[in-house]
């Protein structure tokens, strides 16, 4: 018998990837599961696959780090129970990221990818589900968006949770009124500002602003954090980086270039929730 819960959760977080970097990523998470009927006539009843898969992603991917461990562009060094890691970028740049264990899913696999990452979920849930379901398939997919969006990473080091982690992140639409009106083009030019940006504070910054490598680190409830990446890939803030705050940011950014207009700024942070923020010069 086959059973199957779509839409069952949604994970933000990020991955290194060779080309794009660090990104910033939603998914949302579903499931089917084979196996045999039990004495009350099911595979597993709903409310134990629901709340294990949901347990389990929050607990090991949501607001962590995926990190490939097969790539051949990874550097990884354990220190009791904290990592430090160096990725090697295509265009020859680097990324270094050090942190509590907890901010990082160390993923078998040479690649991030929906299908690599979902491989990896399954093996580790091996043995979550009673011994009537035979067979577990995890399946991601990204939120269909018609608007543009942008991916973005960054670190809330004031956040009692999870959001703390220094490269955690989203895939977020952005919708942009100019006197009441959607303006296609400020939403476009802003997907393609943010495409596969980190966003950071600039109080968090550690080292010089003026190089080529740009370097951030604070501690946290978790723990310390650190993070270098080059500085085309880095947006400075001097804000935090809640949604709220990026809504505002944008909002003002743009109201500078439209004087006597009123800017209202409609951000995502991954699915479904979001700030609005307006501005006027
Ligand atoms: N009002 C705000 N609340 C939170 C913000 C924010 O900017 N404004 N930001 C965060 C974190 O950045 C976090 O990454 C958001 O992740 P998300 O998974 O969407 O949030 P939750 O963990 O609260 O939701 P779940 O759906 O349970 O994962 C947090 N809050």
């Amino acid at each position: 018998m086959h059973l199957f819960v779509d839409n069952l959760t949604n994970v933000d977080f990020s991955y290194l990837d060779h080309a794009r970097g660090l990104v910033g990523e939603t998914w949302l998470a579903s499931a089917a599961l084979d196996g045999a009927l039990d004495d009350q006539g099911m595979v597993c009843d709903f409310g134990i696959v629901k709340k294990t898969l949901r347990n389990w992603l929050d607990d090991e991917v949501d607001h962590r780090l995926l990190v490939p461990v097969q790539s051949p562009h990874l550097e990884l060094q354990r220190s009791g129970d904290t990592l430090a890691l160096t990725w090697k970028l295509k265009d020859g740049g680097e990324i270094t990221v050090g942190g509590p264990e907890q901010a990082f899913a160390l993923v078998e696999a040479e690649e991030i990818f929906e299908e690599s990452a979902a491989a990896w979920c399954v093996t580790q849930l091996s043995g979550a589900f009673p011994g009537s379901v035979a067979k577990l398939q995890l399946k991601f997919c990204s939120e269909h968006i018609d608007d543009p969006y942008y991916h973005y990473s960054h670190g809330l080091k004031k956040h009692d949770g999870n959001c703390q982690r220094i490269a955690h992140g989203h895939r977020s639409r952005i919708q942009i009124f100019v006197d009441g009106t959607r303006d296609p083009e400020w939403e476009e030019r802003w997907a393609e500002r943010w495409r596969d940006i980190y966003l950071g504070t600039r109080e968090d910054l550690h080292g010089s602003e003026g190089g080529d490598q740009l370097g951030f680190a604070y501690t946290a409830r978790q723990g310390k954090f650190t993070l270098t990446l080059p500085a085309s890939r880095c947006e400075l803030v001097t804000c935090d980086t809640t949604v709220e705050q990026l809504a505002q940011y944008i909002a003002e950014t743009i109201a500078e270039e439209e004087k006597g207009r009123i800017v209202r700024v409609r951000a995502y942070e991954g699915l479904g929730k979001g700030a609005e923020a307006s501005a006027s010069r």
